[in-house]
C-alpha cells in the first residue's frame, strides 16, 4: 500500500524555486530517505507532506487521502527547528504531547526504548545532544503515528550516539512504521533506507534503492595500491574489467566493473609488480550522487 504519494509539488520562495515539481511514492513499512545536499529543499519538501507548509501546486495524498485532522492523527513528525523549551522536563514534554492524541504510546515504555528512562526528570536543556535528538524521535512516535518523518535526526550527534540512533530507527520500522528521513549524510542513506529520492536543486534527479543507485554509475570498483617499481599501464588497461588507470602520488588507481580485484592482482604478479597498501573502494551514494548531479552531497 502507498501511504504517501506526492506528485509535481511545486513551492516557491522570492522567486525561486525550492521545490521544483518533486514526485515520490513511499510504501508502507519501508523506509524511504530523501536526500541532498543543504538547500536542496527536503525540509520543504516534508513539511509540505506533513501539512505544516501549503505547496503551490501539486497532489499530497497521505494513506489514500485523509483529511487533515487525521493526518495529523496518524503522522509523527521530528523537524530540524522543534526545539522545546530548556526548563521542561523529558516526561512534562511526552505528557504534554502525548495529550494531543486520542490514543497514545504508554510513555514510560516509549522512554525505555529510546533510552531516556534514567533523564525522565531532567530539563530538556540539561540533555546531551543525543538525548536531545532520542527525545525528539519520542515525541514523533507518542502518537503511535502509522508514518514518521524524521528531519536530519543524525546532525550534530558523535559517530557512537549516530549509530545508536540507527538502531532505534530500525527497532521502530521492525514494529511496522513507516519512516521518511530526511538526511544529508550519505552513510546515513546507505545503511538504513530501502529506497530514496536524491534530491537536488529541488527536483528528484533519481529515486532507488541505494544498491540500484550506485549500480546506475560507470565504475562501482576502485583497486589503489602503491607499485614496488614502475610498471607498464597498458597490462592493467588490456584487461576487460578495467575502464582508466590513473597515477598520483606514487599511488595508482585503477577504475573498473565487476570483480576487479582478482585480475588486476594477477596481471601485476604476472609483470613482478608487488601492491603494497592495496586498498578496494565500492563507489558510493556520494559518487551516484556526483555523476547524476556534478556536485558532492557532503558539501
Ligand atoms: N520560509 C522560507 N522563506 C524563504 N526561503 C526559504 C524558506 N524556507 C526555506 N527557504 C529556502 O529554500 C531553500 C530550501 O530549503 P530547505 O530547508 O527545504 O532545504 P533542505 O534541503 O532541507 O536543506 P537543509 O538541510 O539546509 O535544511 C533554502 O535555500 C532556504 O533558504
Amino acid at each position: 500500500m502507498k501511504v504517501i504519494e506526492v506528485s509535481d509539488l511545486r513551492k516557491e520562495y522570492r522567486g525561486r524555486n525550492v521545490v521544483d515539481g518533486v514526485s515520490f511514492t513511499v510504501e508502507e513499512g519501508e523506509i524511504f530517505g530523501v536526500l541532498g545536499p543543504n538547500g536542496a529543499g527536503k525540509t520543504t519538501t516534508v513539511e509540505c507532506v506533513a501539512g505544516l507548509r501549503v505547496p503551490d501546486s501539486g497532489t499530497v495524498r497521505v494513506l489514500g487521502g485523509l483529511g487533515p485532522a487525521e493526518v495529523r492523527r496518524n503522522l509523527g513528525v521530528q523537524l530540524q527547528s522543534s526545539a522545546l523549551p530548556a526548563k521542561i522536563k523529558v516526561w512534562e514534554a511526552l505528557d504534554l504531547y502525548a495529550s494531543f492524541y486520542p490514543a497514545p504510546a504508554d510513555t514510560g515504555a516509549l522512554l525505555e526504548r529510546v533510552g531516556l528512562s534514567a533523564r525522565r526528570d531532567a530539563y530538556y536543556g540539561r540533555l546531551s545532544g543525543g538525548q536531545q535528538q532520542r527525545l525528539s524521535i519520542a515525541l514523533a512516535l507518542v502518537g503511535r503515528p502509522r508514518v514518521a518523518i524524521l528531519d536530519e535526526l543524525t546532525t550534530g550527534l558523535d559517530p557512537q550516539a549516530r549509530r545508536d540512533t540507527w538502531e532505534l530507527i530500525e527497532q521502530v520500522r521492525a514494529d511496522g512504521v513507516t519512516i521518511v528521513l530526511v538526511t544529508h549524510f550519505m552513510e546515513e542513506a546507505e545503511r538504513l533506507c530501502d529506497r530514496l529520492a536524491l534530491i537536488d536543486s529541488g527536483r528528484v534527479v533519481a529515486l532507488d534503492s541505494p544498491e540500484g543507485l550506485v549500480s546506475r554509475i560507470g565504475s562501482p570498483q576502485r583497486v589503489r595500491f602503491r607499485p614496488s617499481h614502475p610498471f607498464d599501464d597498458a597490462i592493467l588497461r588490456a584487461l576487460p574489467e578495467v575502464t582508466g588507470v590513473r597515477h598520483e602520488n606514487g599511488r595508482v588507481e585503477v577504475s573498473g566493473t565487476g570483480d576487479l580485484l582478482p585480475p588486476v592482482v594477477s596481471a601485476l604478479t604476472a609483470a613482478g609488480v608487488i601492491p603494497a597498501d592495496l586498498r578496494i573502494e565500492q563507489a558510493t551514494l556520494d559518487d551516484a550522487f556526483l555523476a547524476l548531479t556534478g556536485k558532492k552531497i557532503s558539501a
